[in-house]
C-alpha cells in the first residue's frame, strides 16, 4: 500500500547540505501497521512527511495505493492526498471550530452536502467515543480527546492510509494506551494501513506488525515486530528493545552493590535477559536444579511482542563459584543473555 523506493532528502541550509534521508526504501503492505523508530533528529518526521509529499524527496519514488505521487500534478496530488489521513503530536485542531466543525472540515472542503456531513461526522464521533463533545471547543478537551477529534477528522475522507507523526508523544501513559487501542481498532475494523513514527519502542510493541529502525537518515533494520524483537541485529534496535524494560533494583540492593566480590559469601546479582531466541523452557529452574544454585529473584519483567516472549529476570544467585559459572554457561547456550550487575554481601 505504501512503497518508498530509494528515497533521499537533502536539505540545503544556507549552502550547507544536510542529508536527512539517505536512500531509504520501505514497503508497508495493505492493512498493516508499521512503526518507524529512531532517536531525535534521525529523520522520522522527514520520512513520514515524504509519504504525502508534504516534504518532496530529493530523489526516489513514493507509491501509495499503486500511484507514484512524485509524478502527479499539484491538482492530482491534492485529490490523492484524500487517501492519506494524518495525525500529529500536537493535534493541529482549529481552536475557533467546535469538535463537530473540526471533523466536518475535510468534508466541507470536498463539497459534501449538509446531510452527508451530519451523517458522516456523527458516525466518526461515535467511532472515537466523543458524541457528547460535539459542540465543545478544543480548548475544553483533554489531550486524549483532542487526539480523538484529530483521528476522526483524519478519517473523514475515508483514507486508505493513516500517517501518525508521534501521535502519542504528548500524552500520559494511560491516554497513550487508549489512543493506541483506538488506532488498532480502526486498523482492524476499517482495514486502514497505518504508518507511524515514534521514539518509543513501547508504542511499536503495543500495536505494530512491522518495525523499521532509522538512524542518521538510514533505515538500518526492518522486519516483522516478532523478528526484530526476537533477533535484533543492530545495537540501536537492541537498545530500543531494552528501553521498554526498566531495571530498577530496590534501593537497598543498589546501596550494597559492589563491582567485585568482597568476600566468599558475596553473591552476584545477575540479570538474565530472554529474547525470542531463548529456548522456551523453565531455564532458570533447570539451571538452579542442575547446578545446585539458589536464585533469589529481585525483579522480573516478561512481555510479548508479535507473539514473541522476551524480558528479563534479576536475581541474587547463591552457590559455589564454579556452579554459578556452569549455570551461566548453560543459560548462555540456551540464548539467555547473562550480565553480572554487581555483588552483594
Ligand atoms: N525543513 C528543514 N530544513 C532543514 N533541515 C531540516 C528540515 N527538516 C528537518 N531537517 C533536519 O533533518 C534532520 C532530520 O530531522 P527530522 O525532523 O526528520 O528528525 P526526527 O527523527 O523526526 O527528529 P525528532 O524526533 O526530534 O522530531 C535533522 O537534522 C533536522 O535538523
Amino acid at each position: 500500500m505504501i512503497k518508498l523506493n530509494n528515497i533521499s532528502k537533502i536539505f540545503d541550509i544556507s549552502g550547507q547540505k544536510l542529508t536527512a534521508l539517505n536512500n531509504v526504501s520501505l514497503h508497508v503492505p495493505k492493512g498493516q501497521i508499521c512503526g518507524v523508530i529512531g532517536a531525535s533528529g534521525a529523520g522520522k518526521s522527514t520520512l513520514i512527511r515524504c509519504v504525502n509529499l508534504l516534504e518532496r524527496p530529493t530523489s526516489g519514488t513514493v507509491v501509495v495505493d499503486g500511484k507514484d505521487l512524485t509524478l502527479l500534478t499539484d491538482r492530482q496530488l491534492i485529490s490523492e492526498r484524500r487517501n492519506i489521513g494524518m495525525i500529529f503530536q500536537h493535534f493541529n485542531l482549529l481552536s475557533s471550530r467546535t469538535v463537530f466543525d473540526n471533523v466536518a472540515l475535510p468534508l466541507e472542503l470536498a463539497g459534501a452536502d449538509k446531510q452527508k456531513i451530519l451523517q458522516k461526522v456523527s458516525a466518526l464521533l461515535a467511532l472515537v467515543g466523543l458524541t457528547d463533545k460535539q459542540d465543545v471547543y478544543p480548548a475544553n478537551l483533554s489531550g486524549g480527546q483532542k487526539q480523538r477529534v484529530a483521528i476522526a477528522r483524519a478519517l473523514a475522507s475515508d483514507p486508505k492510509v493513516l500517517l501518525c507523526d508521534e501521535a502519542t508523544s504528548a500524552l500520559d501513559p494511560a491516554t497513550t494506551q487508549s489512543i493506541l487501542k483506538l488506532l488498532k481498532e480502526i486498523n482492524r475494523s476499517l482495514g486502514i494501513t497505518i504508518l507511524l513514527i515514534t521514539h518509543e519502542m513501547d508504542v511499536v510493541k503495543r500495536i505494530c506488525d512491522q518495525v523499521a529502525v532509522i538512524d542518521k537518515g538510514n533505515l538500518i533494520e526492518q522486519g516483522s515486530v516478532s523478528d526484530i524483537f526476537s533477533n535484533p541485529k543492530t545495537k540501536l534496535a537492541q537498545d530500543f528493545i531494552r528501553s521498554t524494560f526498566h531495571v530498577a533494583l530496590p534501593e537497598e540492593y543498589l546501596n550494597k552493590l559492589s563491582d567485585t566480590p568482597t568476600h566468599e559469601k558475596s553473591w552476584p546479582i545477575i540479570k538474565f535477559e530472554f529474547t525470542g531466541r531463548s529456548v522456551d523452557a523453565p531455564l532458570l529452574s533447570q539451571a538452579s536444579r542442575k547446578y545446585d544454585i539458589a536464585l533469589n529473584i529481585l525483579m522480573s519483567q516478561i512481555d510479548y511482542a508479535g507473539g514473541t516472549k522476551f524480558g528479563f529476570t534479576v536475581a541474587e544467585v547463591e552457590g559455589d563459584e564454579d556452579a554459578i559459572t556452569q549455570a551461566k554457561i548453560y543459560l548462555m547456550e540456551n540464548n539467555v543473555r547473562v550480565e553480572v550487575l554487581g555483588y552483594v554481601e
